[in-house]
């Protein structure tokens, strides 16, 4: 589902044109669709459909409020890493009692703050963790709710820098040494065994892998069910792919089938902890041309968005389309895309074919939703980009572009 489409020759979001956003509140600048955000979850949702299900958004793929926000005014929950996803979920009215925690580095600060807040299961990744976890629970009177996030050593076919389900990952217990730690926890006071939990990678296009990871660890469930612990959850992670160029993904109805058949005798209420599948299509990076420039062997074109606003290409050599905000006829000639930050690898396309846009054109990165702004820095002192969530003919800035870093700002003022 896209919701950002060329009316005559002007690209726009839902039924605003992008060039209004653009000169209102400048570029770089997210613009998202909450046509396609809100569009996004229902289709998943409805696709696991009676099946005891609770979709759990990953805060991480885009943590700004007003997405959290509408995600939470849908039912969803949330799948967070940190304590400061903690505090953004709170401040958007997430509910605590549908969030998870997931990272094999919580502190014991974090643990305690989240189980304060009525957390619904906390994702363990480590034998020390559960006893740090243990510790945590005891000084609170309580036992904290817990699965273990079980390392299945599948290979996720996807790109290694997002892999995670491979034995020679940071992530997760491995495997062979789950169910000797359930029966340790057992003995703990200050922890309850509640769920079992694996995420084996990002932009997954292929079933294949998550077929072979949720087969061992539905097998685990049982057997620890068969053990007599008191699991209700199956955590199978996030990691469903979209189209950035031509990949192929499963649909999420392709996604759910392969997922259910896979699960289904287990009893287990599934927790689904998607972020990119629900945000990156649905948001794209306005940005401006600066300057063209020919050097010796190549055409460049610099633009107003760096790697400081959307790191994907330079950390995975990830590719984005991008789209002209207003249509241009001619031939096109191979550029590279670059932006204003002075490394080598602040490259926003490598030898792309495009009309050479004029000084001043506006161009839309694509499918920017995901791992855009909340990836964003301020590398160079360059101020983060604005947010604008646009919603039929309306659109709203969500959050400006001033920092109390930019300093370049008040410079001006
Ligand atoms: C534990 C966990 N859950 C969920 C996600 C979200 O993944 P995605 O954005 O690929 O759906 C991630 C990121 O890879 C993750 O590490
Ligand atoms: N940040 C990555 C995905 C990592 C997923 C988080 N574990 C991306 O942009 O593709």
């Amino acid at each position: 589902m896209t919701s950002f489409q060329y009316k005559k020759g002007a690209l726009h979001a839902e039924s605003v044109p992008l060039g209004a956003i653009a000169e209102a509140v400048g570029t770089p600048t997210y613009v998202y669709s909450q046509a396609a955000l809100t569009g996004h979850f229902q289709v998943l949702d409805k696709a696991f459909g009676e099946s005891p299900h609770l979709i759990c958004y990953s805060v991480k793929a885009n943590s700004t409020l007003a997405v959290l926000g509408l995600f939470a005014g849908m039912g969803s929950g949330f799948d967070i890493v940190s304590g400061g996803e903690l505090a953004r979920v709170r401040q958007a009215r997430g509910d605590m009692g549908k969030t998870v925690f997931a990272g094999v580095g919580k502190t014991q600060e974090e643990m305690a703050r989240a189980l304060a807040a009525g957390i619904l299961l906390f994702n363990v990744e480590s034998a020390e963790e559960l006893e740090a976890l243990d510790a945590v629970g005891r000084q609170a009177g309580r036992r904290a709710p817990f699965g273990l996030r079980v390392n299945p050593d599948v290979d996720a076919r996807t790109h290694r820098y997002i892999s995670t389900g491979l034995k020679t990952s940071k992530f997760g217990v491995p495997f062979e040494e789950a169910v000797a730690l359930y029966a340790r926890a057992r003995k703990m006071k200050g922890v309850r065994a509640l769920g079992v939990d694996c995420h084996i990678g990002s932009q997954l296009t292929r079933t294949a892998p998550v077929k072979a990871a949720l087969s061992k660890v539905a097998g685990l469930y049982a057997e620890l069910k068969a053990q007599g612990h008191p699991l209700e959850y199956l955590d199978i992670g996030g990691g469903l792919g979209i189209t950035y160029a031509d990949e192929t993904p499963p649909s999420p109805q392709e996604y759910a089938r392969t997922v259910l058949e896979v699960v289904k005798g287990t009893g287990a209420r599934l927790i689904l902890e998607p972020g990119r599948s629900l945000v990156g299509n649905a948001g794209v990076l306005l940005t401006r041309v600066l300057y063209r420039k020919q050097a010796p062997a190549k055409t460049f074109v610099v633009v107003d968005a760096g790697m400081n606003d959307l790191i994907r290409p330079a950390l995975y050599e990830a590719h984005h389309a991008l789209l002209p905000v207003v249509k241009q006829r001619g031939k096109a000639v191979e550029v590279d895309v670059v932006g204003p930050v002075c490394e080598s690898t602040d490259v926003l396309a490598r030898a792309r074919p495009l009309v050479l846009p004029r000084q001043g054109a506006l161009f839309a990165v694509m499918s920017a939703g995901a791992y855009g702004m909340s990836m964003a820095s301020t590398y160079n002192s360059r101020p983060r980009p604005a947010e604008v969530l646009v919603e039929g003919t309306a659109w709203r800035v969500v959050r400006e572009r001033e920092r109390d870093e930019d300093l370049w700002r008040r410079e001006r003022a």
